[in-house]
């Protein structure tokens, strides 16, 4: 017996001489490994490796990797390669992975920005923001995009330069001291921030942190959680594919956010979340500016619904790629909501009696909600359900194919998992619901390249970093008209060979207005916007009263009623024939004219890129 087994695993070995003759180096947990990798259709792994003696401790570097692989998922790689060969093998052959199932369109709540619903909504939002946690995943590297540093850290608009790590904190902390004004206990609550980040983020978001202080959050309210990477596979065999750079290094990427939720099940803060009270958990992703102008409004929906999970959505372009909200209804007379990733929609359609696919329909988009990734989980229910999966997701992979016989990739690929197929394992008693909202005002994210943003289909939305600040200030302009400011027309404009509409550049810090019954009480008189104006706000009790803008508006108020008797407000005014700007604290009203601007504008300017911090100074 054991004569044949040596003959086997000498087999085995024969069929890798260059791993063969090193097994001398190795230990015997190491040659297990190798093993586990022959046996799966590894060979491959170690065809460049030289004779013993010549990188050794790469070697020995290799399975110290290989070990890490194996233990790090359920089953180790031997389940992860099996996993990848089923999948790819469907992949392949495009097999529906909702074979069963007949889609349909759902029906959900509709949001319309401004009426009496949505001021209702937004306000009972604010009253349960005090009850939330945000969680953040930002593990991802941002390939389509093609940069190479953190996302987060990328500015949301050049303005202010304001990044979008500083945006959300911002916009939780504003959320955080809203929801306390209406407490009816008063009590100071920290809002929770988790990020999910993974080795290609995880440093560089915590430096960010560290050296901006945490953008105004206590430390203790913020909370890293680093998910791990799982092996790159480099075609249909499930082969894994090695660091270009390295032969002695497997490359690895990110499995999908879908791990938040084993995460934070092992972190044991849902524990501590629920003794403390809290209700909601809201989920979202690194690079959409727009999304806190949807989040009151959408809690407010969960909670006056009382769902279990409630996903964000717009309007979806067909093709767009954002995953579409679908009724799923089975054979056997289950049905649930679910996100239908962008890559499968079409396919799913094409095979269940919608011979055009993923097409728009009369009202120019598709009739399926396009899923934003924006999830409000309410704790209670989301604790107990992890309880009984642990967190774990249904895997899917997603290969980029050279060409139309699908034998190779563009680039090694991965197994994956989506956060939002977390409802996929509910019982039909949840209460499983969506949110639509429009599209200017919720969803902007930057995904694309300025190269392939400009080749996007005419008419769909871009996901740049230029349609991303286009929006920003789009979004803003139309907030500012819905609350009486008269904000001037868009000009269209071709900027990084992208046709967007250009708006007045206005910008706010979020505790100027989370709430649009909050923007309305600041906006008075008349006003108007020119469209080339710039007006960027950067203090809480700033009132807009009579403003005429036709140039540049910057406000700079620090509030510390402690320290500084009065609100610290700088102008730079560029071309204003004529601007006021009053502040309620004060009293004080400026008024300045062009003449004016020239003599103190120009030179407060300067200070105030020459030094910024510098809180003394006045007009
Ligand atoms: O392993 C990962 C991968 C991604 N992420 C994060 O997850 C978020 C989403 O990643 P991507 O931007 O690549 O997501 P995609 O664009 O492919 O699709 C996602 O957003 C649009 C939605 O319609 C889709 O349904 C959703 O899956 C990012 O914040 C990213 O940082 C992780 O935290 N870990
Ligand atoms: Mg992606």
């Amino acid at each position: 017996m054991a004569s044949k087994v040596d003959s086997s695993v000498s087999d085995l070995f024969s069929s890798a001489p260059s791993l063969q003759s090193n097994l001398g180096i190795l230990s015997p947990d190491q040659i297990e490994l190798a093993k586990i990798l022959l046996e799966n259709g590894q060979r491959h792994l170690f065809m460049h490796w030289s004779e013993p003696g010549v990188f050794d401790n790469e070697k020995l570097g290799f399975f110290d990797q290989i070990a890490r692989l194996n233990s790090s998922y359920p089953g180790g790689l031997a389940a992860y390669i099996k996993t990848a060969k089923e999948l790819l093998a469907d992949s392949k052959l495009g097999k529906n992975p909702y074979d069963g199932f007949s889609p349909s369109v759902p029906s959900g709540e509709n949001l319309t920005f401004g009426d009496d619903n949505f001021i209702e909504m937004e306000k009972r939002g604010v009253v349960e923001a005090r009850k939330a946690a945000f969680v953040l995943v930002a593990g991802g590297l941002g390939e389509r995009l093609g940069y190479n540093g953190i996302k987060v850290a990328l500015p949301r608009e050049t303005t202010t330069g304001t990044c979008f790590l500083q945006h959300y904190i911002e916009s939780i902390l504003a959320l955080q001291e809203a929801s306390l004004k209406v407490a009816s206990d008063g009590s100071q609550t920290d809002i929770p921030f988790i990020i999910m980040t993974s080795d290609d983020t995880h440093s560089r978001t915590q430096d960010l942190l560290e050296l901006n202080s945490y953008f105004g959050m206590k430390p203790t309210q913020v909370h890293l959680l680093k998910q791990e990477k799982v092996a790159c596979l480099d075609d249909n065999d499930a082969r894994l594919a090695l660091d270009s750079n390295n032969k002695y290094k497997i490359q690895t990427k990110p499995h999908g956010h879908g791990d938040v939720h084993s995460l934070l099940y092992s972190s044991g803060l849902l524990d501590k979340w629920l003794d403390a009270g809290l209700k909601w958990v809201l989920f979202f992703q690194d690079t959409n500016g727009l999304l806190f102008n949807a989040i009151p409004a959408s809690l407010g929906v969960s909670a006056t619904k009382q769902y279990h999970v409630n996903s964000l959505a717009v309007p979806r372009k067909a093709k767009e790629a954002i995953g579409g909200i679908t009724k799923l209804t089975h054979a056997d007379g289950r049905s649930m909501v679910i996100n239908v990733e962008y890559n499968q929609l079409d396919p799913l359609l094409r095979a269940s009696g919608f011979p055009d696919g993923d097409v728009n329909c009369e009202t120019g988009y598709s009739p399926f909600p396009g899923n934003i990734n924006q999830l409000i989980l309410e704790l209670g229910p989301y604790k107990e359900e992890l309880q009984k999966t642990g967190g774990a997701i249904k895997e899917f992979v997603n290969p980029k194919y050279k060409d139309s016989t699908k034998t190779s990739f563009k680039s090694s690929t991965r197994l994956e998992c989506m956060m939002q197929d977390y409802p996929k394992t509910l019982p039909p008693t949840a209460r499983v619901g969506f949110t639509v909202m429009d599209i200017w005002l919720a969803y902007a994210p930057v995904k694309n390249n300025p190269e392939d943003a400009a080749k996007v289909p005419k008419g769909n939305p871009y996901h740049s970093a230029t349609s991303g600040e286009m929006a920003i200030y789009r979004a803003n302009s139309r907030i500012l008209q819905k609350a009486g400011v008269k904000v001037e027309e868009p000009v269209k404009q071709v900027l990084n060979g992208q046709e967007v509409e250009v708006w007045s550049r206005i910008t706010w810090k979020p505790k100027w207005g989370m709430i649009f019954s909050d923007i309305k009480t600041k906006v008075s008189g008349n006003c108007d916007i020119s469209q080339r104006s710039t007006m960027a706000i950067r203090g809480r009790n700033v009132f807009i009263e009579n403003l005429s803008l036709d140039g540049a508006l910057i406000v700079d108020s620090i509030d510390d009623a402690e320290v500084w008797k009065d609100y610290f407000i700088s102008l730079v005014i560029v071309s204003c024939e004529q601007t006021y700007v009053s502040c309620e604290k004060t009293g004080e009203t400026w008024r300045l004219n062009q003449e004016q601007w020239l003599d103190h504008g120009n030179r407060r300017l300067q200070r105030h890129i020459g030094s910024r911090g510098n809180k003394n100074q006045r007009f």
